[in-house]
């Protein structure tokens, strides 16, 4: 459960991004947010994993007040939450295995339980033939798969995902979003944010419209809008 109660952020500029959020998110649900570019999605999405904190308001992520949580716990938090970006944010040094494996090391998985966890999300990504190699050896649609692979190694109740396919050609792009429905479809709550248009459309998921720092409009089988 992802629950925002009017939530605003001002950065240290005077920019106000959110402008009075409320929403609920219900366990399982695919949430896409649309919008204008500058409209604040990233700025939302960022303060559900924590990486921009709310100004005012409240946010609970599976029972933690985000707004309240302490430096230190943030490791805890990101236990619950996946996160996947546009630019795929992988560690160049490492292999895809290592990649993933770092996810599970980080937080103190025992290294016996390693392997099969990494073996198996890259599995469900159909990447295991690439475990050995580095994220410059591969084309921009696996890397996100080896992203999407590591945002989901601890089995989050939470993935979010900012513009994942924003780098990717239309194609590759659906290929991720099957993915990510597969995900979804066990049981794992899904919030886009995307500014794909065609995908938005075809999916017909619930739609969260951002205009300005505000929820102009929520809909259960939403469509994209006539945003660019
Ligand atoms: N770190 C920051 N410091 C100051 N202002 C920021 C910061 N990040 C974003 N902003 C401003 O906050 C507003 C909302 O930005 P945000 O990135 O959330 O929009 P967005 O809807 O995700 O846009 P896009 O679709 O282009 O990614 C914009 O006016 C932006 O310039």
């Amino acid at each position: 459960m992802i629950e925002m109660k009017e939530v605003y952020k001002t950065y240290s500029n005077g920019v106000l991004a959110v402008n009075g959020i409320n929403i609920s998110i219900h366990p399982g649900e695919f949430v896409y947010v649309v919008g204008p570019s500058g409209a604040g999605k990233s700025t939302f999405i960022k303060m559900m994993y924590r990486e921009e904190k709310p100004t005012k308001g409240s946010i609970i992520i599976n029972n933690m007040n985000l707004a309240e949580i302490k430096e230190r716990n943030v490791p805890y938090l990101r236990r619950s939450i996946g996160v996947v970006f546009q630019d795929f944010k992988l560690l160049e040094k490492l292999t895809v295995y290592e990649n993933i494996a770092f996810a599970l090391e980080v937080i103190g998985e025992q290294p016996k339980n390693i392997k099969k966890k990494v073996l198996d999300v890259l599995d469900l990504v159909q990447l295991k033939h690439k475990a050995r190699h580095f994220p410059n050896e591969l084309s921009g649609g696996e890397q996100q798969r080896v992203s999407i692979a590591r945002s989901i190694v601890n089995n989050p109740a939470v993935v979010i995902a900012d513009e994942p396919t924003g780098n990717l050609d239309p194609d590759t792009s659906w290929g991720i979003m099957n993915i990510f429905e597969e995900i979804n479809n066990r049981g794992t709550t899904l919030v886009m944010a995307t500014h794909n248009k065609e995908i938005v459309n075809t999916m017909k998921k619930r739609v969260i419209a951002i205009e300005e720092g505000q929820i102009v409009r929520d809909e259960a089988r939403g469509e994209y809008g006539t945003y660019d």
